[in-house]
């Protein structure tokens, strides 16, 4: 396929890697995992092998192997299916571009490459043009996540002109809080069909405001359901209510946060809620402590998440 026949909005979840207690990757579990996606959470889109799928922790073969399980089992079920393709090896990263082509995946991201960086907008930008035309047919997205790549360059200024250099990009990623940078992204690009992607999700509401399209991130694997109903009101123009909803998803995230929240605990906590396996991260990360998984489930009950059901108004009023 060329191009999406929509455009990628409202949430994707950023896919977790399922691995069993030996560090291997169980792939039996993904059909079971796009069927809690699509009927337990409401979402129907994904991103593959990014930060929360551990990509750059996994070789290059087990990417392949992810990648074409998920467009697999996601077929007919799933709208679209996001390939992360970045990698600190330019042939590396045009190897799974031209793979996630292939096998017929939906579009690639690229974040950039984070040991040795590009310093300046113009070598960025021909690193992805050179990925990007490795599978010249499919939706390209930057990935900025200058947190962990340490690559500073604002996104507004990579989009400027991007067309002319990336004729297949699409859409940005954006995995950061500078909601500046994020404005000026959507307003200098107007007349453009990009997608803008947001990916802090404690903070998604705020970017919605600023001309959010759609959002990527871990927690739509456990709070999609939660978080629809704010993308819902906040179509509505219910923006009390699509706050309330905020709240209370921040209430949990600001919770884990000071526990310590990162991939490892992503794991625990969709392994709770959903009762799929995601098994331990894989080294550098350490699996989450027995504690971390304990307070984190008294707090999902304490808010109600983990039965699904709407939001009460005790949930709304409660300040914990
Ligand atoms: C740094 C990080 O992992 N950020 C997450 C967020 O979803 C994050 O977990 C959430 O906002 C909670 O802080 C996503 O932006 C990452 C993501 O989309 C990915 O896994 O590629």
């Amino acid at each position: 396929m060329a191009f999406p026949k929509k455009k990628l909005q409202g949430l994707v979840a950023a896919t977790i890697t399922p691995m069993t207690e030996d560090g291997e990757i169980n792939f039996s579990v993904i059909g079971q995992y796009v069927d809690y996606l699509v009927k337990e959470q409401g979402v129907k889109n994904i991103f593959v092998n990014g930060t929360t799928g551990e990509g750059l922790s996994l070789s290059v073969s087990e990417r392949r192997q992810v990648a074409e399980e998920w467009v697999t089992k996601g077929k007919d079920k799933l709208d679209q299916v996001i390939i992360h393709v970045g990698a600190l090896s330019l042939k590396e990263s045009q190897e799974l571009a031209q793979h996630a082509a292939e096998i017929g995946a939906d579009g690639i991201a690229v974040i950039a490459p984070f040991f040795l960086k590009p310093w300046t907008k113009d070598i960025l930008i021909n690193f992805l043009k050179e990925v990007a035309a490795a599978a010249p047919a499919l939706p390209f997205y930057y990935y900025h996540i200058p947190a962990l790549t340490g690559v500073k360059i604002r996104a507004e200024e990579l989009l400027d002109g991007i067309l002319d250099k990336i004729p297949t990009f699409q859409g940005l990623k954006f995995s950061d809080t500078d909601l500046l940078d994020f404005g000026q992204c959507v307003d200098q690009n107007r007349q453009q069909q990009f997608a803008f992607l947001f990916g802090v999700d404690e903070q998604l509401l705020s970017a919605l405001v600023m001309g959010a399209t759609g959002a990527v991130g871990s927690t739509y694997n456990y709070l999609g359901k939660k978080t629809n109903q704010m993308l819902e009101a906040f179509e509505r123009k219910d923006f009390s209510l699509a706050l309330n909803y905020q709240f209370c998803i921040q209430r949990f995230i600001n919770f884990v946060v000071k526990l310590g929240f990162g991939v490892s605990q992503t794991k625990a906590i969709m392994t709770l809620v959903s009762g799929i396996s995601m098994g331990p991260p894989r080294l550098p990360l350490q699996k989450a402590s027995r504690e971390f998984t304990d307070s984190a489930e008294a707090k999902l009950k304490s808010l109600d998440f983990l039965s699904f059901t709407d939001l009460k108004d005790g949930n709304l009023e409660a300040g914990s």
